[in-house]
């Protein structure tokens, strides 16, 4: 598994790539980032059939049999979960982990612990957090360059698609991104088939996994 997060206020960062028997590797990157280390910390390791599921054996399988050994561009959810979170004080952070793609190299390492690529956050501009095919996530610095556009004057959902639609065309490779701005607008948006979501503000949540069946629910 592969993780990262970051701090958008002083940038320090944190990442662990090809980790195993881990429950929870975004708390092992914060350690990085905070310079402290797994086994000091008390950080609980599980037996690695604890992270193996039926669906995920069987969608294993299934890849094998009808892909061989690599897959192109876009890559079937496999629990890559994001997030990113801007505070009352101004703080912006992101965190993402992930188990890779299906049927991936052994030891390959993926987009989401390299920051820039998996993700970004700078108080001064918003932070980010990226799905979908990492080796086009990584040519193209997908979290960093939709930052880029929101720096520029776009507006976050320019700003997403904008950055979405150059992996496509200079790499065909599909993705998602969650990002919150600096002034907490936010937008989800994707260019693989679909991305589960869900976003909080001024307590309302909002959650969908196509973008026609947005559901929203009042917090108070
Ligand atoms: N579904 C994903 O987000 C996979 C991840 N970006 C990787 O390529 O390792």
């Amino acid at each position: 598994m592969d993780a990262s997060i970051m701090d958008g206020r002083d940038l320090s960062a944190g990442a662990v790539s090809a980790v195993r028997c881990i429950a929870n590797p975004t708390k092992l990157a914060r350690l990085v980032m905070e310079k402290k280390f797994a086994a000091d910390m008390g950080i609980p390791e599980i037996p690695v059939e604890k992270l193996i599921t039926e669906r995920s054996k069987k969608h294993l399988e299934k890849e094998k049999l009808e892909k061989g050994a690599h897959k192109a561009d876009c890559p079937k959810n496999s629990g890559t979960v994001g997030a990113v979170a801007l505070d009352c004080k101004g703080n912006l952070a992101y965190a993402t982990s992930t188990g890779g793609i299906v049927n991936k190299m052994v030891g390959r390492v993926g987009d989401s612990p390299c920051i820039g690529a998996g993700g970004y956050a700078d108080n001064n501009v918003g932070a980010v957090s990226t799905t979908g095919h990492g080796e086009s996530i990584l040519k193209v610095n997908l979290a960093r360059l939709a930052l880029f556009h929101v720096e520029q004057g776009k507006t976050v959902d320019a700003a997403a698609e904008l950055a979405l639609n150059y992996m496509k065309s200079k790499l065909k490779g599909l993705g998602g991104l969650i990002l919150v701005s600096k002034t907490g607008d936010w937008v989800a948006k994707w260019t693989s088939a679909t991305m589960p979501w869900a976003a909080v503000k001024n307590g309302k949540l909002q959650a969908g996994i196509d973008l026609c069946d947005t559901k929203t629910m009042d917090l108070h």
